[in-house]
């Protein structure tokens, strides 16, 4: 794809009512749950973006079939699990697609090849090979030891006692979940602390439970998932992505504006919603309805010091919004932004340092002083990360001639993002 550049010009005082894209994370649960289910699914308001389409397309590759409707998918699972497919399983650069997957596919019999583009190529995936492997898979990296491309020979899980390190991605752990029910025998899922990103494996089994799962926590690290057990088919309603949504607050933030965001609710699961405390932290106006929330901006942003490893997505939003708030931002535990999309801590110091802010990058973390950004001398580059073209869209609020190079990034999670910045704009 060829890249392209968008221009943004400064805006005070935005007002807009957005309606958001299905959450990623969400999408790309129900669509695995709908595919390991007995009976065809229904999913509503799902995110139609590359990273989904991709997991969406593996299943069909693995015999699943998709209609795709307006603003629906039903899925009508695979005959027999699997279907042997033809040729690789190519995940570009989704790391939830390749590490739920890898679990999905072992439930069933048959020869997989998983490959993705260059940076998936520098994803770990080792920590879930390895627990496979206690389930009695075959796994087989063709490249580099722990990562992909992976090939794996499986004839189901086994069931039985699984420890699985999570410390450098919950997906690893969230993987093994959404496949424990489908093993031959109960499934005992422990984890090493520390985990990364917690709030994510809350989700997964929040979403279990609500499609009828059961499962119960033995001890703070471990759960016990009876099985077999079918996945019900699914009716599911996908709501809007928090992480999506983080744009438009922080645009209300840095602007001394107001944007409403819907469909989401209070008790939302997804663990992005939590940036809205720290953005009341920051000194901003929050205000929950039953669908959506408003955010408000203050006259001054405040700095904030922030473990940040529940929110790793959230980094690049919060460190644009530490660049213009007063004062000195410290965000910590977040090692894991390495070996997301992009280098996230060092691309955002990179990008950052284009803008004139004063920023040290940390082992696992960021330094940054906010109140110095003027315009850039260079175009600001999305490194291929859709959350990087996104966050820093939002300094192009606050000071004049930013442009972002390589916007078409945005696809990944959000394809519409630009059309519906473009209502922030005068
Ligand atoms: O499970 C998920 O849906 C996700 C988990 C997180 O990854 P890590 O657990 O690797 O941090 C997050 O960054 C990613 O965007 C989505
Ligand atoms: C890290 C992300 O996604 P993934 O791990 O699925 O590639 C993201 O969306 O920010």
């Amino acid at each position: 794809m060829s890249k392209t550049i968008k221009k943004i010009e400064p805006v005070s005082r935005v007002k807009a009512r957005i309606r958001l894209p299905g959450s990623k994370s969400v999408t790309h649960r129900a669509l695995l749950m709908a595919a390991l289910a007995q009976g065809e699914s229904q999913i509503k308001n799902p995110l139609v973006a590359e990273d989904t389409l991709l997991t969406a397309k593996a299943l069909e590759q693995l015999g699943a079939e998709m209609q795709w409707g307006e603003q629906i998918v039903r899925v009508i699972p695979a005959q027999k699990r699997w279907k042997e497919p033809h040729g690789p399983i190519f995940l570009g650069n989704s790391g939830t697609s390749t590490r739920l997957l890898l679990a999905v596919a072992a439930t069933g019999t048959g020869e997989f090849l998983f490959d993705g583009s260059p940076r998936l190529r520098e994803r770990p995936i080792g920590p879930i090979l390895e627990a496979l492997k206690t389930l009695g898979v075959q796994c087989q990296c063709l490249g580099q030891e722990g990562y992909p491309p992976v090939k794996i020979i499986s004839r189901g899980l086994a069931g039985g006692e699984v420890w699985v390190d999570a410390g450098q991605s919950s997906q690893f752990l969230s993987a093994l979940l959404i496949a424990s029910p489908c093993a031959r025998k109960e499934m005992r899922v422990g984890w090493h602390e520390p985990i990364a990103s917690f709030p994510y494996v809350a989700l997964t089994l929040s979403m279990m439970e609500e499609v009828g799962i059961e499962y119960r926590w033995s001890g703070t690290n471990r759960i016990i998932v009876p099985a077999p057990q079918p996945y019900p088919a699914l009716k599911y309603t996908v709501e809007g992505d928090c992480s999506s949504a983080s744009y438009f607050w922080a645009a209300a933030a840095l602007t001394q504006g107001e944007v409403y965001t819907h469909p989401i609710s209070p008790g939302s699961s997804q663990g992005d919603c939590r940036l809205l405390e720290v953005m009341e932290n920051m000194g901003c106006r929050v205000q929950w309805e039953e669908e959506g929330v408003t955010v408000s901006g203050p006259e001054r942003l405040k700095a904030v010091d922030l473990d940040m490893n529940k929110m790793p997505d959230m980094v690049p939003t919060i460190a644009v919004l530490a660049a213009f708030a007063e004062g000195h931002t410290r965000i910590r535990n977040v090692a894991h932004l390495r070996v997301k999309e992009s280098d996230r801590l060092h691309v955002v110091a990179m990008e950052l340092s284009k803008l004139g802010v004063p920023v040290r990058e940390l082992p696992d973390g960021l330094e940054i002083d906010g109140g110095h950004a003027h315009t850039p001398d260079t175009g600001l580059e999305a490194h291929d990360d859709h959350r990087i073209a996104m966050a820093f869209a939002l300094a192009g609020l606050c000071v004049k001639g930013v442009e972002i190079h390589g916007a078409e990034s945005v696809a990944k999670s959000f394809p519409t993002f630009w059309d519906v910045f473009a209502q922030l704009q005068p």
